[in-house]
């Protein structure tokens, strides 16, 4: 699992180990890392061209440091200072010595266009808002250039605890972030900026509960039921799928398809869409009696496709099992209602239905995205997950919010998120809690989306038929 903290947290485990070290040795073992991160994407560093941007704290410090050890390595190296009288002293000492020289910012922006390796050390976890003027056309004669750029701790001008991006930022190939991963880094839009991260290790002690979590294989691979050697349907969970209406029947084809997959013994199916269902997957159990005397059903999935069935949200509900409420269905489900519930509840909508639920506009739920999350999951005192380039999950009581690393900008297209509502109420219904059942449903359908779309454009039909075999990656890899 990777984990990310606030800069609170990382301010505090700073100090604690700042005063055990001598003056400057966190410095100096950021430095090191990344200088040899940037030493590896070079290739040869000696005769290459780096330009250091440079801003008025540590984390300019940081790049003058590295800076120093690359030019020591044979890199001709420039730092275009954005703050000349502030800009880190030990630092650009150290950089001098070794034979870098330094220019101001209104002359870095050639030196920019020329270069191998862009280190971006203008701020870190010190920033506030988006880039300032001055750093606006140094960064984008960085995004520009053929030059890699690396962005030092964080991507200049992007909010550490967030993730928001409120004016210009940097846009890198590579973060190297010292300590542990900010959230900024798991969460969009300033993953974005960041590139592919590498995480360097400078001693710092964590505190147990992160902000942020990020699943990988192994912790997936645990989540994932197994059945056991008695196990029947019943004991590996009845997942109820009421969806689809005579106008959207391939929404109730498409949940069916990602439960199927999700792990339950057996699916059962309520609603109009019955031919279309039984059609495609024969297997699935259908009744026309409606979610209250459906039979037997440890979980259910409520909504996609569901038009204005608001009766069907409500008698599913009333029910005392888990309930997912998808699409249509979140537009029917009154909060009080879903607050009243004692069984849990897992609400997967988009950035529009979440806007549309918090009333505000689409625009504000994607560019602060936890904080939507978050603010859903409290007031629905329930599970929520967010879907998007980076899906996070939040559970009603607080706690570290999930971000999912495996999606894809292939899985947005229609019906995939039918897809994901099946396969996440089928690992409920096996037994998972919300917030497992949300992320490992989320993290196996990235994957899912990945494979089907390999070089090629999917369909969600396609993305239902990748499950499995993202499924056995994930067991294979965690399980060993
Ligand atoms: N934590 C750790 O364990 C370790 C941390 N380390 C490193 O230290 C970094 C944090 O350093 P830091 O505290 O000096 O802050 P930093 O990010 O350099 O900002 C400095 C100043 O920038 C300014 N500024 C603000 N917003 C701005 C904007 N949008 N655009 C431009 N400028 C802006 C503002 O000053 P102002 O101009 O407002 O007076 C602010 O005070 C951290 O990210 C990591 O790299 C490592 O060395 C090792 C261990
Ligand atoms: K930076």
């Amino acid at each position: 699992m990777r984990t990310a903290y606030s800069v609170e947290t990382v301010r505090a485990a700073e100090r604690t180990l700042m005063a055990r070290l001598p003056d400057g040795a966190l410095m100096q073992r950021a430095a090191a890392g990344l200088a040899a991160a940037c030493a590896q994407l070079l290739g040869r560093v000696y005769g290459s061209r780096v330009v250091l941007l440079v801003g008025s704290g540590d984390n300019g410090g940081d790049a003058l440091w590295a800076g120093a050890r690359l030019a020591r390595r044979g890199a001709a190296v420039t730092a275009v200072l954005l703050a000349p009288g502030r800009a880190h002293p030990g630092g650009l000492a150290a950089l001098r010595r070794a034979g870098g020289v330094t220019v101001p910012a209104a002359d870095g922006v050639p030196l920019v266009e020329r270069a191998d390796l862009v280190l971006d050390g203008i701020v870190g976890i010190g920033g506030t808002g988006g880039l300032r003027a001055e750093a606006v056309p140094l960064a984008e004669a960085a995004h520009r250039s053929r030059a890699a750029v690396v962005a030092v701790d964080l991507p200049s001008g992007v909010d550490a605890d967030t993730g928001q991006v409120r004016g210009a930022a940097v846009r890198a190939d590579l973060t190297v972030t010292f300590g542990t991963h900010k959230p900024a880094l798991f969460v969009d839009p300033a993953r974005e900026h960041a590139g592919s991260v590498r995480l360097v290790d400078i001693g710092l002690e964590l505190p147990a509960g992160p902000f942020l979590e990020a699943l990988q294989h192994a912790d997936v691979a645990r989540l994932l039921p197994v059945p056991a050697a008695e196990s029947d349907k019943y004991r590996r969970g009845v997942v109820g799928i009421a969806a689809g209406s005579a106008r959207y029947p391939g929404a109730a084809v498409l949940a069916v398809s990602g439960a199927l997959r999700g792990g339950a013994g057996a699916v059962r199916y309520v609603g109009p869409a019955a031919d279309a269902v039984i059609a495609r997957y024969p297997e699935t159990l259908v009744s026309d009696q409606g979610p209250k005397k459906a039979g037997r059903v440890q979980a259910w999935v409520v909504g996609p496709g569901a038009g204005d069935d608001a009766r069907t949200v409500a008698q599913v509900l009333a029910l005392d099992v888990p309930v997912l409420v998808d699409a249509d269905g979140l537009r029917l489900a009154p909060a009080r209602d879903v607050r009243r519930r004692t069984a849990p509840t897992l609400m997967t909508p988009h950035a529009g239905e979440a806007a549309a639920l918090l009333g505000v506009g689409r625009d504000e739920v994607e560019g602060a995205r936890l904080d939507a999350v978050r603010e859903l999951a409290g007031r629905y005192r329930a599970t929520v997950l967010l879907k998007g380039s980076t899906t996070l999950v939040a559970g009603p009581d607080g706690g570290p919010v999930r971000a999912n690393a495996t999606g894809t900008p292939w899985l947005a297209t229609a019906g995939s998120g039918d897809v994901l509502s099946g396969l996440a109420g089928s690992l409920l219904a096996a037994g998972l809690p919300a917030l497992d059942a949300a992320s490992a449903g989320a993290y196996v359908h990235g994957l899912a989306g990945r494979f089907a779309a390999r070089h090629a454009p999917a369909g969600a039909h396609d993305i239902a038929d990748a499950i499995p075999r993202a499924w056995r990656d994930v067991r294979e890899a965690g399980v060993g």
